[in-house]
């Protein structure tokens, strides 16, 4: 059976800290993410993740944030997280993805330059074995930047899972789940910048926010699919 409207999914990125690892649980994300790119200001060692993906009850999901990292560093991570779901935002290829023989997300880094070419569909024919397509914004230092891409520049139709993320914040993300859940199989949405006081530390009230908007998207959607924009 297909569910016209499964819930979106959550993910919280960029967490150091044991009481924001708590505050996206108890606000209701499906995921964290932990980012094991030494040049973030949101960089945890992989004993540091390791620690607060130990917080995690059952069913929420720790995800691993690599950067063009070697396999040592990956395996190193995985070793204290594994369960973990990775996650590669760099220029890794499909062989680098499975390498560590974990379900993974694939970033897309779009342009924001809308004169400036990126074919998803092909992207996505190069990493047929990604969990999801995790979209993003193409900015400088790979990831992160608050920033979001256009997202009417996605195309009408593509077979796979997708996690939005690039700049969402509370009051973007219904919409940004209305104009993108139609061309993907199911969507995600993922923020890092969106739900931070400073950079690293996130502010419960903002993840709060962001999850009651994310579920009122949903609430709409359910109640009024005609919500849904036609895909351009
Ligand atoms: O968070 C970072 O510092 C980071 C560094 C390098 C690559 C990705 C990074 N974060 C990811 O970027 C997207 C968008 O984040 P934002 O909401 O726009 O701040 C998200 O997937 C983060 O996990």
């Amino acid at each position: 059976m297909t569910l016209a409207h499964p819930r979106t999914r959550i993910k919280i990125c960029g967490l150091t800290r044991e009481q924001d690892v708590d505050a996206a649980v108890e606000a209701g994300a499906d995921a964290i993410g932990l980012v094991l790119y030494p040049k973030s200001p949101r960089y945890v060692t992989p004993q540091r993740a390791g620690e607060l993906a130990r917080r995690l009850p059952p069913f929420v999901t720790p995800v691993l944030l690599f950067v063009n990292a070697s396999l040592d560093a990956i395996k190193a991570a995985v070793d204290q997280v594994p369960t973990a779901t990775l996650q590669f935002h760099g220029d890794e290829s499909e062989p680098d993805c499975l390498s560590a023989g974990r379900p993974y997300l694939r970033a897309a880094r779009i342009p924001l330059d809308e004169a400036s070419p990126f074919d998803l569909l092909k992207f996505a024919s190069e990493h047929p074995q990604a969990q999801a397509l995790l979209l993003d914004a193409h900015v400088e230092g790979y990831g992160g930047g608050g920033k979001a891409f256009h997202w009417s520049r996605l195309p009408p139709s593509v077979n796979c899972h997708a996690v939005l993320s690039g700049g969402l914040t509370p009051a973007n993300v219904g919409d940004g789940i209305v104009q993108v859940r139609p061309r993907f199989r199911t969507l995600a949405v993922d923020v890092s910048s969106g739900v931070e006081a400073s950079k690293g530390v996130k502010d419960p009230e903002k993840i709060h926010r962001f999850v009651a908007a994310v579920r009122a998207a949903d609430q709409l959607l359910a109640e009024s699919p005609h919500a849904l924009l036609p895909a351009t």
